[in-house]
C-alpha cells in the first residue's frame, strides 16, 4: 500500500493560462488554491503540485528517459561538455564534483541557466570599447548541451518553457495567498518576469552499501520556487526536515511534482515563509534521475520585505515572527552561493 502523502497536494489549474484570456477560473477555485499555497509555504515550505492537467504523461516521462540516456553515455562523451573553467557553472559535472557544505555529493549532473545575465554593455565585445579578451565572468558562458541523445535539447527546452509558465502561475497564486493588491502583485511579478532560472539534470547512482555517504547534502535552495520532477518509480530518496526536526521522505506522487521555496521568499516575507532544509540519500539499487527547475527572480531583482507579508502575519497573530532581513539583490546572492558548489 502506498503511504499517505506527508505534504499537501495543491492544484494550480485556476492560475494557469488558458486559451481563452483571461483565465475564467471561478474566484472560489482561485481562493482555495491561494489559501493552500499560503498555508504550505508558511507551515512546511514544501508541497506537491498537481501537473497532470498541464503536462501529458508523455511529456512527464520523456524528459526523465532522456536524462537517463544522457547519463548512460560514456565518460568521455559527457566530459566533452564538462563544466567550463571560464564561466565555471554551466555544463556537466562528474560524480563527486558537486560539493555541499564542503562534502562531495554522490551524483553527476548537468546545469543549464537562463542566458547571460549581464547588461549588454558589460558583455565581452570586439568593438573597441576596451573590453576585448576579458575572461568570461561566472554565469556568462553559453549553456553546454549534449548532442546525443538528439532529442535532449529540444525536449528540455520545451520543458523549460512549460516550467517558466508554471512558476509564474504559482507566483500569482502566492501573491493572492498573501492578500496582495493588484498593484502589489504587479510589483512582485516585475521581480520575476525575466527569471534567471536554473535547471539541473541530476543522475544519482545508488550509494555504496554499508558506507556513510550522501547523494546531495542538506541545503536550502537559493531563489524563489523549485519545481522538482523526479523518477516516480523510486520511492525514498528526497528528505525534508520537518518543523519537529525529523527528516521525512517526500516520495514521488503520480501526476505531481514536488515544489519548495527558496531563500528569496524568506526575504520577501521576513521569515513568515521558510526555505526548508532538504537532502537526498539514494540507496535503492536503481539509478535515479531528477530534474529540478529553479524558477528564480530576475538577476537584478531587489528582494525585500513585502508590506503584504507583514499585514498577513499581523492578521494571523504572527507579526512578532516577521523580521526585516534587509534587501538582497538576487544575482549577488546567487553568485555568493554558486562559487562554493564545485570542485574543478
Ligand atoms: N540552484 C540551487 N538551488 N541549487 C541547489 C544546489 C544545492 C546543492 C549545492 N551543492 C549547495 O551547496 O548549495
Ligand atoms: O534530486 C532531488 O530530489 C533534489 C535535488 C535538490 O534538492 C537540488 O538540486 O537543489
Ligand atoms: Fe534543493
Amino acid at each position: 500500500m502506498k503511504p499517505t502523502p506527508t505534504l499537501p497536494i495543491i492544484d494550480p489549474t485556476p492560475y494557469l493560462p488558458t486559451t481563452t484570456t483571461p483565465n475564467t477560473a471561478h474566484a472560489g477555485d482561485r481562493a482555495r488554491t491561494a489559501k493552500a499555497l499560503h498555508e504550505a509555504c508558511r507551515d512546511v515550505g514544501f508541497f506537491y503540485l498537481r501537473v497532470d492537467n498541464y503536462l501529458t504523461k508523455e511529456e512527464l516521462d520523456e524528459v526523465l528517459v532522456l536524462a537517463r540516456e544522457f547519463f548512460g553515455r560514456s565518460k568521455e562523451e559527457k566530459e566533452q561538455i564538462g563544466l567550463d573553467e571560464t564561466d565555471r557553472v554551466r555544463g556537466y559535472q562528474r560524480l563527486h564534483q558537486n560539493v555541499t557544505q564542503g562534502k562531495a555529493d554522490h551524483h553527476e549532473g548537468l546545469d543549464l541557466y537562463a542566458p547571460n545575465p549581464y547588461p549588454p554593455r558589460e558583455q565581452p565585445t570586439t568593438n573597441g570599447d576596451g573590453n576585448e579578451g576579458r575572461p568570461l565572468r561566472p554565469l556568462e558562458g553559453p549553456n553546454l548541451w549534449p548532442s546525443k541523445p538528439e532529442q535532449f535539447k529540444p525536449k528540455m527546452e520545451q520543458w523549460i518553457e512549460k516550467m517558466k509558465v508554471l512558476g509564474m502561475a504559482v507566483m500569482r497564486g502566492m501573491a493572492d495567498g498573501l492578500g496582495m493588491s493588484e498593484v502589489e502583485g504587479e510589483g512582485l511579478r516585475a521581480c520575476v518576469d525575466e527569471s534567471f532560472w536554473v535547471m539541473r539534470v541530476i543522475g544519482y547512482p545508488p550509494l555504496p552499501q554499508g558506507a556513510d555517504g550522501i547523494s546531495c547534502g542538506e541545503h536550502t535552495d537559493y531563489g524563489c520556487l523549485t519545481l522538482l520532477h523526479s523518477d516516480p518509480t523510486i520511492p525514498d530518496s528526497l528528505q525534508v526536515l520537518s518543523t519537529s526536526g525529523r527528516w521525512m521522505t517526500a516520495f514521488p506522487v503520480e501526476g505531481c511534482i514536488v515544489v519548495n521555496i527558496g531563500s528569496m521568499w524568506e526575504y520577501w516575507t521576513g521569515g513568515l515563509y521558510r526555505a526548508t532544509l532538504h537532502r537526498v540519500i539514494h540507496k535503492s539499487p536503481k539509478y535515479r534521475v531528477s530534474i529540478p527547475f529553479f524558477f528564480e527572480p530576475n538577476f537584478d531583482a531587489r528582494v525585500k520585505l513585502l508590506d503584504a507579508a507583514r499585514r498577513k502575519a499581523d492578521e494571523e497573530g504572527k507579526g512578532g515572527e516577521v523580521k526585516d532581513l534587509g534587501e538582497k539583490v538576487y544575482g549577488d546572492y546567487l553568485l555568493e552561493k554558486v562559487g562554493g558548489n564545485f570542485k574543478y
